[in-house]
């Protein structure tokens, strides 16, 4: 049991708090797996073997790209023992974990599923680099991104400044765009948000509050912090509709659309931990992808910890699997032994 069963994580001491962490631990124990947290301050080598490592460590990698030294270190330390030791299944591996991270990127990778055959998209979007008025102009011109759009930081996670957000209705306002950052065109949904929650290959949905419709006006530019729209319990003034918009009748999402998204941006992403905010386009019905979330909040989610725990056996059984047929059939000196014995 000592090696093959035993799980790695490293969370937030808030994160641990957040999802009541102690229940996942009772069922490791049940299911004969040793749990511990790594100690990222400690030599990791000393605190091995283990064959899962679970994280979250976007806060960390978050400082790392804003050039911390510690956390660079940390996470290279991380990241070293993970190629020393390649046969850890890591959820998720931290080069898509930045992948995700990194809003534009994001966005890239969810434009080049395909999903558009199925009436998925994601808002149009482009990168806003400076603070030169022409060029921002040009920018969203080349990319179709219209008024009035959303600016999100460049980086999705990790800090308070992730989450804060302007909706600029206008060229007069271009100047509060907080460059550099991504321009998304709104999407006007009626104020309701479905976020999915993928462990693996199971998925829930859960609607949320969300922002009120909005058109392009001459009014000034909004600012917001994300976290106080589209939390179980957000009532902020910004999710009233308006009422010539409450009449507008809800259109209920198809599950299996959801989980046609589901499933596509697990593959795409390759992680298995994600949350996936979606919004239904009023004029078109379409779905609008306008979020993903590493190692989301799973809110609401049910018996969360015995899904997760399926995610990772199940990827331990894969990889067993793949080690014994490696084992049997790939390995050269086996290859060389059959061979021998057949002449
Ligand atoms: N393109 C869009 N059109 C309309 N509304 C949007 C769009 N993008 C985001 N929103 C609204 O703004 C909110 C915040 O946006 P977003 O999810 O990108 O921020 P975030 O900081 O990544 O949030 P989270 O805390 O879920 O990670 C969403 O919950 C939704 O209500
Ligand atoms: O409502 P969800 O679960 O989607 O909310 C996420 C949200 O995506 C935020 O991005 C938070 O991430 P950080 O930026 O890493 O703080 C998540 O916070 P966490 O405290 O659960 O890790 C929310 O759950
Ligand atoms: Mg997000």
């Amino acid at each position: 049991m000592y090696s093959s069963n035993r799980i790695a994580y490293w969370m937030s001491d808030k994160k641990l708090q957040k999802i009541n962490w102690k229940e996942f631990e009772k069922i490791c124990i049940k299911y004969n797996f040793e749990i511990f947290k790594l100690d990222l301050n400690k030599s990791l080598e000393s605190q091995g073997p283990f064959n899962v490592f679970l994280h979250k460590l976007t806060d960390i990698i978050a400082l790392e790209n804003q050039g911390d030294p510690k956390s660079s270190h940390i996470i290279k330390a991380v990241e070293c023992y993970i190629s020393e030791h390649p046969s850890i299944i890591v959820i998720d591996p931290i080069p898509n974990v930045r992948r995700l991270l990194a809003r534009y990127q994001c966005y890239s990778i969810i434009h080049a599923t395909g999903l558009h055959k199925y009436g998925i998209f994601t808002p149009n979007f482009c990168e806003i680099t400076s603070y030169d008025k022409e060029k921002t102009i040009q920018q969203l011109k080349d990319a179709n991104v219209r008024y009035p759009f959303i600016c999100k930081p460049l980086l999705g996670h990790g800090s308070k400044k992730a989450h804060e957000m302007c909706i600029i209705f206008n060229e007069k306002y271009l100047k509060d765009c907080r460059a550099p950052c991504v321009a998304q065109t709104f999407i006007n949904h009626n104020a309701i948000l479905y976020k999915i929650f993928v462990i693996g290959q199971q998925f829930y949905f859960v609607e949320r509050p969300s922002l009120k419709n909005f058109y392009e006006s001459d009014r000034k530019t909004i600012c917001f912090a994300s976290s106080d729209i589209s939390r179980a319990n957000s009532q902020s003034s910004l999710s009233v509709l308006d009422p010539e918009d409450i009449s507008v009748q809800e259109i209920k999402p198809n599950p299996k659309i959801l989980q046609k998204i589901a499933e596509t941006l697990r593959l795409a992403f390759e992680m298995d931990l994600i949350g996936i905010d979606v919004v239904i386009e009023n004029s078109t019905g379409k779905y609008g992808i306008v979020d993903v979330n590493a190692y989301p909040g799973y809110d609401g989610f049910p018996n969360l910890y015995d899904a997760l725990l399926q995610c990772i056996i199940s990827k331990v059984n894969n990889k067993n699997q793949i080690t014994d047929c490696m084992i049997s059939n790939d390995n050269p000196s086996n290859i060389v032994l059959n061979h021998l014995n057949n002449t």
